[in-house]
């Protein structure tokens, strides 16, 4: 399905990300982890042709990507979309535009310059807010919505794509531990449910080890770890890091204290 060969990005004498390979035969959900500037952002652009590779392949279902110009492009940008650490919303603009912004590129300049949508549209946005469990937030303003929201919004202007695959750079570094929770519960069940491989870079282990399939541990571009979290031990952690002994796991926790069990079981039902 995925097959990453030999890719690097240079920025200047700078190997960003190096000689990067592997290769992923199913839609998996897989984990990025690495320190700052270890290369996970930019390989993540590398997917999504947000920026051009210096070397190498990356194969989608037998389809070059890198090589795409143009339309094939662009057309390759909106079946893998992306999702950001500052979830990259129009504050101002109610939730449901927000959403309907995952397919903009397919309408025409006159449908944009007066807003006008196909109901179609608008009813399958409203119906990807509802299977988020935001529905009712669809009418107010993104900036009036908490963090996790607006990063389950972000989500829904993704699944608005329909994409094959979901590009996640630190999708819950800006959120507390039940939002945090929330988002990725989020994203496994699109995993799961939907067959959409998601690829996110995540800064805890934790997070990591508990939703990922297949982790990924870069290290100044290059990629030094490729398993299951089952094998990222601590000590495999310190190596990616490039912590000595004194590497704290707990630094890198997002888990929720027991006493918000009950919230826990609350949020898992709205998600279900
Ligand atoms: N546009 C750019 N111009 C020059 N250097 C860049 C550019 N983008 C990234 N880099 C460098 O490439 C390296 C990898 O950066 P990148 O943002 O991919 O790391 P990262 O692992 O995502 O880090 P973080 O977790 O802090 O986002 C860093 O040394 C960074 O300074």
């Amino acid at each position: 399905m995925l097959e990453v060969q030999g890719v690097t990005r240079m920025f200047g004498q700078k190997a960003a990300v190096d000689n990067v390979s592997f290769s992923v035969d199913r839609p998996a959900f897989i984990g990025i982890i690495g320190r700052s500037g270890a290369g996970k952002s930019t390989f993540l652009r590398l997917m999504n042709r947000l920026t051009d590779a210096s070397r190498g392949e990356i194969r989608v279902d037998g389809h070059e990507i890198l090589s795409l110009r143009g339309a094939r492009a662009r057309q390759w940008q909106s079946s893998c979309a992306m999702i950001f650490q500052q979830f990259n919303l129009v504050p101002r603009m109610d939730v449901v535009s927000n959403v309907l912004h995952g397919i903009l590129n397919r309408r025409s300049t006159v449908q944009t310059m007066f807003n006008l949508w196909p109901r179609a549209d608008i009813l399958k946005a409203l119906e990807i807010l509802d299977r988020l469990g935001i529905a009712e937030q669809a009418p107010k303003r993104a900036e009036a919505l908490s963090g996790g929201q607006q990063q389950r919004v972000a989500i829904a202007r993704a699944l608005m794509q329909d994409p094959k695959i979901i590009l996640a750079d630190e999708p819950i570094a800006s959120l507390d531990p039940m939002n945090a929770q929330i988002v990725m519960d989020t994203l496994k069940r699109i995993n799961e449910e939907d067959g959409r491989m998601v690829i996110a870079n995540l800064h805890t282990l934790d997070t990591a080890r508990r939703y990922c399939d297949r982790v990924i541990g870069m290290r100044d571009g290059r990629m030094v770890f490729d398993g299951t979290p089952e094998q990222l031990s601590t000590k495999v952690a310190r190596d990616i890091y490039g912590a000595d002994t004194s590497f704290n796991e707990s630094a890198t926790s997002t888990s929720i204290p027991e006493d918000t069990t009950a919230d826990r079981a609350y949020a898992r039902l709205m998600l279900s």
